[in-house]
């Protein structure tokens, strides 16, 4: 049996302004119904990746396959096939939600339905509301609508819950388990560590135009970053012990104190935890500064 192709491949992707690195040979692939987060600090190169991978931008050199086809030159039938929230939309126009909806959906083979989207979104209540009279988050909702009407077999998610109240990011969640379950692949990148644990199946960490680390969520930073972290006080003040055990510590500390020792904590590192600690690692600021220094 024959692996079927990745959605998305990328090997050894550059992306040059001028002097600037932007992206400094970047290797990745998707698999055909996985999750994929792209995490990084601001200016970091994922809408950079993203764009590439989109079609809207050129790389400098590399490859790169989306759907099994080369970026740079997918057709219509192509763009068909993708889903896209972009990180900023334009979307501020005169007609209604539905209206919309409805508009787009005419242009693809297989779109969804148009009330159920809508209703997917939270936004039934707007349906009839012009786009220019929704909030900020509200919009935002509109994008990811527009993004998964036409039933796409690779949807590429830029920071889709920015301006979103926590209700409704938790709400989003549950629309991209639906598209998981139904098998399509997606690109997500966010700036919500949680929202990556919640939904990626693999992340990509990408810090100063380089991956600095790639696996499964519960991989990133390697298994030592995720040794959970005993707390407690005494009368010698605060104590703190990373250990793999943490039961046995803590059933030693009730036994030595005889009750529940004072400030007790176990703490797991969260992803958002093991991510600071990576890009910290990394000095991403300093290459950056130093890029830009070269290039002034
Ligand atoms: N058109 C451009 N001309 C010059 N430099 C650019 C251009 N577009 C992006 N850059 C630079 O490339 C780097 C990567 O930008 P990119 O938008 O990919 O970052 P990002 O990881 O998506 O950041 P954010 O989290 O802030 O969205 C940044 O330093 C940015 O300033």
């Amino acid at each position: 049996m024959t692996t079927p192709e990745p959605h998305v491949r990328v090997r050894d992707l550059r992306k040059t302004y001028g002097n600037f690195v932007a992206l400094d040979g970047v290797s990745f692939d998707i698999e055909r119904g996985e999750t994929f987060a792209l995490l990084g600090p601001n200016g970091a190169g994922k809408s950079t990746t993203i764009e590439i991978l989109e079609g809207y931008r050129d790389r400098s050199s590399g490859e790169a396959s989306v759907l099994g086809v080369d970026p740079q030159h997918g057709g219509l039938d192509w763009k068909a096939r993708l889903g896209i929230v972009l990180q900023s939309s334009g979307e501020s126009g005169n007609v209604t939600v539905r209206e919309q909806l409805a508009h787009f959906a005419g242009f693809y083979p297989h779109p969804r339905d148009v009330d159920e989207v809508i209703a997917a979104v939270g936004l039934t209540d707007k349906a009839k509301s012009r786009i220019k009279s929704l909030s900020g988050g509200q919009r935002r909702r509109v994008d990811v609508a527009l993004g998964v009407v036409g039933r796409p077999e690779l949807l590429f998610l830029d920071e889709p819950t920015t301006g979103f109240d926590p209700e409704a990011r938790r709400e989003f969640w549950e629309l991209i388990r639906s598209l998981k379950r139904e098998g399509t692949t997606i690109l997500l990148t966010t700036h919500y560590l949680d929202e990556a644990a919640q939904l990626g199946d693999r992340a990509g960490v990408i810090a100063g135009g380089t991956l600095i680390d790639i696996g499964t969520i519960d991989e990133i930073g390697g298994a030592d970053s995720r040794i959970p972290l005993v707390r407690w006080r005494d009368e010698n003040g605060q104590h703190e012990e990373r250990t793999t055990e943490p039961a046995s510590l803590v059933a030693r500390l009730f036994a030595a104190t005889g009750g529940e020792p004072a400030g007790l904590e176990v703490r797991r590192p969260s992803l958002e935890d093991v991510y600071l600690a990576l890009v910290a690692a990394h000095g991403t600021n300093d290459k950056t500064m130093d890029q830009l220094e070269h290039s002034l």
